[in-house]
């Protein structure tokens, strides 16, 4: 069976990791695409030398040319750019939505089959945006962020437990901003949901509220220590997660920003929900049961979505 071809349309901090991690996976051929003559080349000649040692069977190139994703079977987009302190994720609105409608473009002509994962921020506005430049089935196009953000919950929970991470499921649902919605009932460590372990007394109820705002937050945390620009390996390993369950059919539920059409009370718009993903994509949405604060949150959530599709319309005439 021919290897699978995933292209890493840009080859920045996170293209250069995903590159590192698929070829190290030997999860198929990569071809990293980036406007920036000669960064995806040399990257993807470093990665290949560095094949010899590690002992995997993959080919990489890099690319100025979108001819040369042709046939891709993943899409991985990174293009655009990150927001660097004092900045919010919104702030970068004007500028990657023009990346989106070049990226979108190039998808649609020379890899209409790929499966598409976008990364690039605003996340939920730029995958609704990137669905409609390509043109691609919207479940065919999906966002990277609640595989991130509810690691990030996860991590924070296994720090505050002496848990091991294998053993906490946290989820988070809503858009990828600072008003996403950690799912405390929903989330759990060894089985357990997260109030039954407070009542256990494995961690105080200020605790948990604490990871909870921390994890909201947990992108600028990171920006504020890099300083130079945002989080790139743990962005990376969550769209290598979301792009093994699709070349492997392994129907792994995962929180990813995902068209709905009718789930949780909405339509027409990407907003981070649990869906299984295999062959066929988004597969079918997972609709968490919610209590009346949870639903708050989560409305707050989508309207700050919303706000930020608005304002791409403004910018874009062709978005609907
Ligand atoms: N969704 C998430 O959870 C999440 C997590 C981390 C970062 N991000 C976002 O991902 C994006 C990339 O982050 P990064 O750290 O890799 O940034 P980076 O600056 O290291 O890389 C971005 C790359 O995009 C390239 N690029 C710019 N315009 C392009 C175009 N029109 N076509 C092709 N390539 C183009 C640049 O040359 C650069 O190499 C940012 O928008 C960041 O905010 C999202
Ligand atoms: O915070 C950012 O700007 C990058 C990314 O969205 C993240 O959550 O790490």
């Amino acid at each position: 069976m021919a290897r699978a071809k995933i292209a890493l349309i840009g080859a920045g901090m996170i293209g250069g990791t995903l590159a590192h991690i698929a070829a190290r996976e030997e999860l198929g051929d990569v071809i990293l695409f980036d406007i920036a003559e000669g960064t995806p080349q040399g990257k993807a000649l470093d990665i290949a030398e560095a094949s010899a040692v590690f002992g995997k069977d993959v080919a990489l190139k890099g690319a100025n040319d979108y001819a040369d994703i042709a046939g891709a079977d993943v899409c991985i987009v990174t293009a655009g750019v990150p927001r660097k302190p004092g900045m919010s994720r919104d702030d970068l609105l004007g500028i990657n939505l023009k990346v989106m409608k070049a990226v979108g473009e190039g998808i649609k002509a020379h890899a209409p089959n790929a499966f598409v994962i976008c990364i690039t921020n605003p996340l939920d506005a730029m995958v609704w945006a990137l669905q409609q430049f390509s043109g691609l089935p919207k479940e065919k196009v999906i966002g990277m962020a609640g595989v991130l953000d509810s690691a990030r919950f996860a991590y924070f929970l296994a720090e505050a437990t002496g848990v091991s991470v294998e053993d906490i499921h946290a989820w988070t649902l809503g858009g990828h901003g600072d008003d996403m919605v950690p799912m405390v009932r929903h989330s759990t460590v060894g089985g357990l949901p997260l109030p039954e372990l407070v009542k256990q007394g494995w961690l105080t109820q200020e605790k948990l509220d604490a990871i909870v705002e921390r994890t909201r937050k947990g992108g600028g945390e990171i920006v504020a220590l890099l300083k130079t620009g945002s989080a790139f390996y743990a962005p990376a390993e969550s769209a290598i997660a979301m792009a093994t369950s699709y070349l492997k059919d392994k129907k792994r539920v995962l929180p990813c920003a995902t068209y709905l059409t009718g789930q949780y009370g909405l339509k027409d718009l990407y907003v981070g929900v649990p869906v299984v993903i295999g062959a066929g994509g988004a597969e079918k949405i997972v609709e968490f049961e919610t209590n009346d604060a949870e639903k708050a949150m989560f409305a707050k959530s989508v309207e700050s979505v919303q706000g930020l599709m608005e304002a791409c319309k403004a910018i874009d005439s062709s978005l609907v």
